[in-house]
């Protein structure tokens, strides 16, 4: 089973928390305490962490305060040192503006208008920020990214799109499922959605970022991959959806899956015009009988859509 949402300072860091997994390695954690990415975390261990816009930025904070190369921390033995790399806007520790300085647990580095704080793992106050981060980044039901968080991360993903690397998005929503409440309860429902939450975390890869949007709707960025690659993608995730047995205590439900997909286009301008065209894909898919991936071009169907309820 692929873990997903590993950090990677050369694709994208991903906001997770895995309970206890990160606390079995010794070091510390720079944790956004305040301002954009907010909950954004990167684990100090033993290679150096670069703040900053640029999306080579190990950990890259999407503000216009932040410089494109802000701050640099990493360790020397069990100490961590934090330098300024000739950012517009400093760094400042505790609200003191430094080149270069020792981090002692608990500090606040400033990176423009960005505060991120230093922690030594497993000391009192990680583990409540953790917990607190935990509870404002993960849906409780399906521990996946929520809405907020996974919007953030399609923004850094379009920001490095504009960059020329191909970025595809999946828009995933569950087929009738108002119906397995209706007969069988919200507690049955909320089975089935975490049954099909754990399919879609177990399909992606360490760069792609699954989250809930909201009900039963969940969206997969896929950066790197092209639109051909992500529907063979999405396929796989509806086939596999689709050979689910959901146990539940009035026996065993199936469940299936409709997907949009799309791919960025240079001519969209926001990641809300990438949005609205999954979304776009995902309603023809429901018009066209659902269980099915669609995507542009992948039929010729010219039926009106005039979707009564708009997902974004
Ligand atoms: N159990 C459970 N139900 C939820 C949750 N969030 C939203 N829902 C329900 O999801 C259902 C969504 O219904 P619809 O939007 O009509 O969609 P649908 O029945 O899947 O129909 P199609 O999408 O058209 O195939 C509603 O009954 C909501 O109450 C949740 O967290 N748990």
């Amino acid at each position: 089973m692929k873990k997903a949402q590993t950090p990677d300072p050369h694709t994208t860091q991903r906001l997770r928390v895995v309970p206890g997994e990160a606390n079995m390695r010794p070091g510390a954690r720079l944790v956004v305490i305040h301002g954009a990415n907010l909950g954004k975390t990167v684990e100090l261990i033993d290679k150096p962490v670069t703040i900053g816009r640029a999306p080579v930025c190990s950990m890259q904070i999407e503000h216009r305060s932040v410089s494109r190369l802000h701050c640099e921390v990493w360790p020397e033995g069990d100490r961590f040192f934090v330098r300024d790399l000739g950012s517009t806007n400093s760094t400042m520790i505790n609200d003191g503006q430094i080149e270069l300085s020792e981090l002692k647990d608990g500090d606040q580095i400033k990176v423009g208008e960005i505060v991120i704080k230093f922690l030594r793992r497993e000391s009192l106050e990680d583990r409540y920020l953790q917990a607190m981060v935990e509870m404002a980044t993960v849906d409780s039901l399906t521990q996946l990214p929520n809405r907020r968080v996974w919007r953030e991360a399609l923004e850094s993903e379009v920001a490095r799109a504009a960059h020329g690397l191909p970025l595809s998005l999946a828009f995933v929503d569950l087929d009738h499922f108002k119906r397995i409440n209706d007969e069988l309860g919200h507690l049955s429902g909320d089975e089935v959605l975490k049954a099909v939450a754990k399919e879609i975390r177990q399909s992606v890869r360490a760069d792609q970022v699954a989250g809930r949007l909201g009900g039963e709707e969940f969206a997969i960025i896929l950066p790197n991959l092209p639109l051909a690659a992500a529907v063979r993608f999405s396929e796989g995730l509806r086939e596999s959806v689709e050979a689910l047995r959901v146990n539940l205590p009035t026996g065993v439900r199936r469940i299936t899956t409709s997907v949009g997909v799309v791919q960025w286009l240079p001519g969209m301008q926001t990641s809300a015009d990438f949005m609205r065209a999954a979304d776009s894909e995902l309603f023809r898919a429901k018009a066209e009988g659902r269980n099915r991936v669609c995507y542009p071009g992948s039929s010729a169907m010219l039926a009106e859509r005039t979707d009564p309820k708009p997902r974004i």
